[in-house]
């Protein structure tokens, strides 16, 4: 509970302080007096209710005709502050989940937590980050809004509530228990407390369980979407091997999980639902019942039991919140966990223990690198084969080449500073890396997005666009330049997204070029182009490149073998 309420007060603490924070501060306080004028117009109604009815007990029509207008007034104002009130609390969502997610972003991709954080990479990685991230903050927002201003005026509202109760049951409760007389002044007030305290009680115990299974609904229901997701993306692998019945049955496997623990959740609502729902019914009418010794033992009019049993059912219908929300109290419980964690995780991204994390990393000068007594683990533990040392001077091309498998992805996640399992020194140029994957990222933005990519493609004129896309050999897609969204980029096939990749090494003339099998997919004659383009265009660059056969166009080349041969081999022009 303590680490619950922690996680609570320091994701409060992310969403509504630090710069501009009295914005929101301000508006919150205008959702809370809004609240409060609420609560004066309620308080309002239960003088009406007694001035009212007593009107009606002495068929007095004018008095009658006159609380009918006051009644309108009191409605007129509840309905403006409530209207208003919804209106500020809107933008104060919008204002506090702004915040909350900017934090989320700020350290999911400030330390790289995202690719820390994968299944296997950490012991505490991170699950559907997306549904955190996107979800979770709105949740943990609208939810914290909904019950602390509801606790707030609640609580303000059962002072009122209460001392009306206590000023208007002066009379006692008089029986007679083991022949002695008994009576229990204002009963009324204490009978309010005990009636739902004994309530809270059992509503506690029936749905204790339900922060557990809200929990792992929300992981389950963001699994099944993260499977549909997948199918999106790898739509033509899967069409093209009729993969249909396998998705079909690993969607069903994650429905399933989804089914069984709503089962669960319904059941136990339902069980909830036994006691609050007729609770939820009766509170209204109860309180009247209880009043009714006090009315036939004449100490009260008609006017004053409606009074009575008004004031009555406010104090128990205030001191019940926690009973009527049980469920969004499980919820928050829940939504508040998985955000607290994301935030804890990502703010110290923790690799896995007990693998040695010894890379000693030094930045050298100017665009050259060494590699010294480099060995590199899997997160499982297992060594990889040891990385010959090397020196590698500013402009040098070298060719990484070794078995599938080996650890030539690894080693570029390692030279570009990620790949924390390992141990031996890499010394490495501070600025001026751009690495290329075997895959490349296209977006559904443009294709200006792509060739820009990392930078903002509004930053690159549009001239400058068209002719790199002409320099590397995709004049055909020049039309695409004007369309917008995944249109832009809709059926690219894998050499060009690679041709696309290279045009961001145009783009951004980097010194120093990791290159994981960056041209696979291209015939050898259109690597020869590009690589000559690269020659051309960035002369002084040290390129490292990754691949299954010798990069010819970026001779003069050294060979830096991965595995069984250890040499390094020079090769001329
Ligand atoms: N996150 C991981 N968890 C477990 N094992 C991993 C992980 N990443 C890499 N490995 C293992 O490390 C080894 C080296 O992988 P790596 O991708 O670096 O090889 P590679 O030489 O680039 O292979 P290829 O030429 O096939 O692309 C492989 O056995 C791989 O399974």
């Amino acid at each position: 509970m303590n680490t619950l309420s922690g996680g609570i007060f320091r994701l409060i603490g992310r969403a509504a302080l630090g710069p501009r924070a009295w914005i929101g501060l301000a508006l919150y306080a205008v959702v809370l007096g809004l609240e409060f004028l609420g609560v004066w117009v309620s308080v309002q109604m239960i003088s009406w209710t007694r001035v009212f009815y007593d009107a009606l007990e002495q068929f007095d029509v004018a008095a009658a005709v006159a609380q009918l207008w006051v009644f309108a007034g009191l409605v007129g104002l509840w309905a403006g502050a409530a209207l208003f009130g919804q209106w500020v609390r809107d933008r104060l969502l919008l204002f506090w989940r702004e915040r909350l997610t900017d934090a989320a972003l700020q350290l999911w991709l400030g330390k790289a937590a995202y690719w820390h954080l994968r299944p296997g990479l950490s012991p505490a990685a991170v699950d559907n980050p997306d549904q955190r991230v996107a979800e979770d903050c709105r949740n943990f927002i609208r939810l914290l809004l909904v019950v602390s201003v509801d606790v707030i005026t609640n609580i303000v509202a059962l002072v009122s509530y209460v001392a009306i109760l206590w000023n208007i049951s002066d009379f006692a409760l008089e029986f007679e228990l083991f022949g002695a007389d008994v009576s229990i002044p204002r009963y009324m007030v204490w009978l309010a407390f005990i009636y739902v305290a004994g309530s809270t009680l059992i509503t506690h115990l029936l749905g204790k369980p339900l922060k557990g299974l809200v929990f792992r609904q929300e992981r389950r229901e963001a699994d099944f979407r993260h499977a549909l997701v997948q199918i999106r993306d790898n739509a033509t692998e899967i069409a093209q091997s009729r993969g249909e019945e396998a998705e079909r049955k690993r969607l069903d496997r994650r429905f399933l999980a989804i089914k069984d623990n709503w089962n669960r959740l319904i059941g136990r609502e339902f069980i909830l639902g036994l006691f609050t729902k007729p609770y939820y019914r009766s509170i209204l009418r109860v309180p009247l019942f209880f009043a009714l010794p006090a009315y036939f033992a004449r100490s009260v009019s008609f006017g004053g039991l409606m009074q009575l049993a008004s004031a009555f059912s406010s104090v128990a219908t205030t001191l019940s919140w926690f009973i009527f929300n049980y469920r969004d109290l499980a919820e928050i419980a829940a939504v508040a966990q998985r955000l607290d964690d994301l935030f804890v995780n990502t703010a110290d991204p923790k690799p896995l223990p007990g693998i040695p994390r010894a890379i000693r990393r030094r930045r050298s000068t100017g665009a050259g690198m060494s590699v010294d007594g480099l060995r590199l683990y899997t997160p499982d533990g297992k060594a990889l084969a040891p990385v010959p040392d090397i020196r590698v001077e500013a402009g040098e091309h070298i060719w990484i080449s070794g078995f599938s498998g080996v650890g030539k992805t690894t080693l570029l996640s390692a030279l570009s500073g990620l790949w924390p399992y390992g141990e031996g020194a890499i010394d490495m140029p501070a600025a001026g890396l751009l690495a290329l994957p075997q895959v490349p990222r296209v977006f559904n933005e443009s294709l200006a997005a792509a060739i820009c990519y990392p930078s903002d493609p509004s930053d690159v004129p549009e001239t400058r666009l068209t002719e790199i896309l002409m320099r590397v050999g995709m004049p055909h897609c020049l039309d695409r330049l004007a369309l917008d969204g995944s249109e832009a980029v809709e059926g690219l096939s894998m050499g060009e997204r690679q041709r696309l990749a290279i045009a961001r090494l145009l783009i951004h003339e980097p010194t120093f070029v990791l290159l994981d099998e960056a041209t696979s997919a291209l015939d050898i004659e259109a690597e020869a182009e590009l690589f000559a383009l690269l020659r051309e265009d960035l002369p002084n660059a040290t390129i490292l490149c990754v691949a299954h056969r010798p990069p010819e166009a970026l001779a003069p080349y050294r060979t830096w073998t991965i595995g069984h041969r250890t040499r390094i081999e020079r090769k001329s022009a």
